[in-house]
């Protein structure tokens, strides 16, 4: 009850919030519950292949809801293909979604398990339009992958990241980042995963996602998700600090929806 009034008390007070909730019509939004054992084994499902050039990473920004690290997508450098995609897809950017609490975090959930964190690699399909803000209006515009965090033992390639958040502390803070490859935040198993049309999860909401949620998950330390816990809503004139937590959708209806699996 209490993730729920959190998560409900940040959407009434977020600005990013102030907007149309539900999208009209919305059939196909996300995050959902995915019920395991509903989910549907397509054995034409085929392994994920991503391509990512550390070399393409360019900064990392508190946009005043999450922090994304972003990448160049001017060409086809860090690219992702295969899996339940028809299409080659470009890496813009990643970021993640968290609890105030360990408890809580994640946008998907596993049979109602909620995880405390949830990493989204966000990437737009080159193949059929040429730019991100063109294929997030477009049905098969976008693919985001998704990796449940546990909390455990220290994960080393996300430290560097880590160390570059107090740098970005407030809203709207940018500081350079370069030469990290997102391919260390992926699990060890990436031909596991579950597939769905679903949506962003922040405004517009646009239904434009082919969402790829990873069985296996990744374990950073509680001391590294307590510094995603430090940075803030607000940017650095607003009198009043409000913490970066809680930064998660509800799930939403799956509205007959197949949710597919690439294993057994
Ligand atoms: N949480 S998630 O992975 O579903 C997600 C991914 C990307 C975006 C995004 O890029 N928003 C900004 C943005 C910028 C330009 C045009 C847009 F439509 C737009 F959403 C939002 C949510
Ligand atoms: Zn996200």
């Amino acid at each position: 009850r209490k993730m729920q009034e959190a998560a409900e008390h940040n959407m009434k007070m977020h600005p990013m919030w102030q907007g149309p909730l539900a999208v009209p019509g919305g059939d196909r939004q996300s995050p959902i519950d995915i019920v395991v054992r509903k989910s549907v084994f397509d054995s034409q499902l085929k392994p994920l292949v991503t391509d990512y050039d550390p070399q393409t990473c360019q900064q990392i920004w508190n946009n005043g809801y999450s922090f994304l690290v972003e990448y160049d997508d001017t060409s086809d450098k860090s690219t992702l293909k295969g899996g339940p995609l028809q299409d080659k897809f470009r890496l813009c950017q990643f970021h993640f979604h968290w609890g105030e609490s360990n408890a809580w975090g994640s946008e998907h959930t596993l049979d109602r398990r909620l995880f405390p964190a949830e990493l989204h690699l966000v990437h737009w399909n080159s193949d059929k339009y040429s730019l991100f803000e063109e294929a997030v209006m477009e049905d098969n515009g976008l693919a985001v992958i998704g990796v449940f965090l546990k909390v455990g033992k220290r994960h080393e390639g996300l430290q560097k990241l880590v160390d570059a958040l107090p740098a970005i502390r407030h809203k709207d803070s940018v500081v350079e980042f370069t030469r990290f490859d997102p391919a260390c935040l992926l699990p060890s198993n990436t031909d596991d995963y579950w597939t769905y049309h679903g949506s962003l999860t922040t405004p517009p909401l646009t239904e434009s996602v082919t969402w790829i949620v990873m069985k296996q998950h990744i374990e950073v330390s509680h001391d590294q998700l307590a510094v995603f816990r430090s940075l803030l809503f607000t940017s650095a004139e607003e009198e009043v600090q409000k913490s970066m937590v809680n930064n998660f959708r509800v799930q939403q209806p799956l509205c007959g929806r197949t949710v597919r699996s690439s294993f057994t």
